[in-house]
């Protein structure tokens, strides 16, 4: 089972060291964050190409994927540091087979609108479960998930250093 208290807890150290550097200290960037999410989700499912039925093109390797899947997982965290809705585990989510990726990534959708228009922490919990749900079908294991976000985080905080 994941365990995401380390992961909020380095979160909440980059979103602090970006709100510095861009001058926006103690801003929630709600809006923001949840376009950001968006973005995000859609560059995971083009990387994935798993709606592409037009295409023969394959889709890109784990680790694209992968770094895709931990800048969601980033703004994710962040917005549940926003509301103060840490959660610390989830419970591993039932898989089911029948249920194909491009359906997977619709759905993770509709919570994330449910969750703009009604910031619940259940409705933040379904978004984070939708969203676990995805990796678990990618076939990212829990220690791929953590390393990733690991690197990224880094990355992210030598990009401010450096002025991105
Ligand atoms: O408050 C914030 C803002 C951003 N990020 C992270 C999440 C993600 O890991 C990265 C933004 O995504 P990406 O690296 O794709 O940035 P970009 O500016 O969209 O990249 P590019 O211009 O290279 O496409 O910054 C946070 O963690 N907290």
């Amino acid at each position: 089972m994941l365990n995401f208290t380390e992961l909020y807890a380095m979160q909440k150290s980059l979103d602090e060291k970006i709100e510095k550097q861009h001058g926006l200290e103690n801003k929630k960037l709600i809006q923001e964050r949840i376009l950001a999410l968006y973005v995000e989700i859609g560059e995971l499912a083009n990387e994935t190409r798993c709606f592409k039925f037009w295409s023969t093109k394959p889709a890109s390797d784990r680790e694209k994927i992968l770094e895709e899947y931990v800048d969601g997982l980033h703004f994710i965290l962040s917005l549940g540091l926003t509301f103060s809705y840490e959660v610390e585990q989830l419970s591993e989510q039932q898989q089911r087979n029948d249920v194909s990726l491009t359906s997977l990534f619709n759905t993770l959708y509709e919570t994330l609108a449910k969750f703009d228009k009604e910031k619940t922490k259940s409705n933040y919990i379904n978004l984070f479960e939708n969203f676990l749900i995805i990796g678990q079908k990618l076939t990212f294991s829990n220690e791929e998930i953590i390393g990733a976000y690991i690197e990224k985080n880094k990355v992210n905080i030598v990009r401010q250093r450096t002025g991105y």
